[in-house]
C-alpha cells in the first residue's frame, strides 16, 4: 500500500472519538514520522489536539507534516535522536517556545534488531537498551519536570512491547520495555500527586514500516502471531493510545493495556526465525 492510500486510511477512518477531545491541548509524539507514531499523531491531530512530531529523520516528519497540511491541519515536526539526553532537553525547549509545552506524550520511538539472544554483542545490546529504555525515560521524565515546575498535569503513553510471555529473537527489547514497565509503575504513584498519569500500551505484531528489518522466514509465520491470525493495524494501536492519554482513562494509572489480538494467549512470533528445535 502506497504512503498516500495509508494515510488517507488513517485520516478517513472511522473512530468513536469525538472529534474535538483535544481541542486546545498540545500533544508530542515521538516516533511520529512512521507507523504507530504517524498514527497516533494524526489521530489526535483530527481529534484537535496541536501535534509536534519527532524522530530522527527530518525527511519522514515533513512527509507526515505535509500530509496533515494537505487535510488544512498544521503539524510539527521538530527531529531529535530521543537517546539522547541533550537532544531531549532541547526538543522541550523548542516545542515549549514553538507551539507550547505540551498536555500529551507519546513514546511510540524505539526499535531493534532480530538476533537471537546468544549472539548479542555488548553493543547491540546496548543501542537496543538505549533507544528503547533510555530514550523513553529521558522524554518521560523531561515532561514530568515541566508539569511540576508549571504547575500543570500531563498524561503519557509509552509505546513497548509484550513483555509477559516469550519473544525469541528480540529479548533485548523486551528487556528494555519491561524497564519501562517498572519505571511507569513506580512513577504513577511518585508522580499522582503532579496530576500526572502513566500508562503503556504493549502492542501485538502491528503491519507498520518497521516490520521490515525481520526476516523472510519469520514474516512468512506472521499470520501464526495470534488468534485472529493477522497483523494488527497502527491505527489500531493509536486508538488505544488515544484511550490512555485522553480522560476516558482518568482513573487509570500505572497500567499496561496489551493490544495484541490475543497474541499473548496463542500464538507464535520467531522474530529471528524458528529452530530447528521448534519445527515438528
Ligand atoms: C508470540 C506472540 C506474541 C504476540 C506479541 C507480538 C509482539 C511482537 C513485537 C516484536 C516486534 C517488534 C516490532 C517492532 O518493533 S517494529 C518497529 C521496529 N523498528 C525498528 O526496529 C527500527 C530498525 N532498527 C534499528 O534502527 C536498529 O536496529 C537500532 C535502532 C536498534 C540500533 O540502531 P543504532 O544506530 O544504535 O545501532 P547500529 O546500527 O550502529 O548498531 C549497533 C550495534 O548493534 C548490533 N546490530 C545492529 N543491527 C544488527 C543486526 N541486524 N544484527 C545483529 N547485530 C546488529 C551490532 O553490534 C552493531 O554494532 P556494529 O555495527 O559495530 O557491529
Ligand atoms: N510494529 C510492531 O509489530 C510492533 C512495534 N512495537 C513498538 O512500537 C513502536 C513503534 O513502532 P512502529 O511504528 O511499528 O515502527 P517504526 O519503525 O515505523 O517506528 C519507530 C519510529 O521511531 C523512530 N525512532 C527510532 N529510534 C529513535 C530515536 N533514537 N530517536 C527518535 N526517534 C526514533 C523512527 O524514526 P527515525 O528512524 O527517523 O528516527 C521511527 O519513525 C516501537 O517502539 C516499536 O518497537 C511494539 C510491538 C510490535
Amino acid at each position: 500500500m502506497s504512503d498516500a492510500v495509508l494515510l488517507d486510511a488513517i485520516w478517513n477512518a472511522d473512530t468513536v472519538y469525538r472529534p474535538d477531545l483535544f481541542a486546545g491541548k498540545t500533544a508530542l509524539v515521538s516516533g511520529g514520522g512512521s507507523g504507530i507514531g504517524r498514527a497516533t499523531a494524526l489521530l489526535l491531530a483530527r481529534l484537535g489536539a496541536r501535534v509536534v512530531i519527532t524522530g530522527r529523520t527530518q525527511e519522514k516528519l515533513d512527509r507526515v507534516v505535509a500530509y496533515a497540511a494537505s487535510r488544512g491541519v498544521t503539524l510539527h515536526g521538530f527531529a531529535a535522536n530521543v537517546r539522547e539526553h541533550e537532544q531531549v532537553l532541547a526538543l522541550y525547549e523548542r516545542v515549549e517556545a514553538e507551539v507550547g509545552l505540551p498536555d500529551v506524550l507519546i513514546n511510540s520511538a524505539g526499535g531493534q534488531f532480530p538476533q537471537p539472544a546468544i549472539e548479542f554483542s555488548p553493543k547491540g545490546w546496548n543501542a537496543v537498551v538505549s533507544n528503547n529504555l533510555n530514550s523513553t525515560w529521558f522524554m518521560m521524565q523531561r515532561a514530568a519536570q515541566r508539569w511540576r515546575d508549571t504547575q500543570r498535569p500531563g498524561s503519557i503513553v509509552n509505546v513497548i512491547v509484550v513483555t509477559e510471555r516469550g519473544m525469541p529473537g528480540v529479548a533485548h527489547t523486551v528487556a528494555a520495555r519491561a524497564g519501562i514497565v517498572g519505571a511507569t509503575r513506580t512513577v504513577a504513584v511518585e508522580w499522582a500527586p503532579l496530576n500526572i498519569r502513566i500508562n503503556c500500551v504493549a502492542p501485538g505484531l502491528t503491519a507498520s514500516e518497521g516490520l521490515a528489518v525481520y526476516p523472510p522466514e519469520a514474516v512468512a509465520e506472521f499470520p501464526r502471531a495470534n488468534p485472529m491470525k493477522r497483523p494488527g493495524t497502527p491505527l489500531e494501536i493509536a486508538q488505544a493510545c488515544v484511550f490512555l492519554a485522553a480522560p476516558s482513562a482518568s482513573f487509570i494509572t500505572g497500567e499496561v493495556l496489551t493490544v495484541d489480538g490475543g497474541g499473548k494467549l496463542w500464538g507464535e512470533l520467531w522474530l529471528a526465525g524458528r529452530p530447528d528445535y521448534y519445527r515438528d
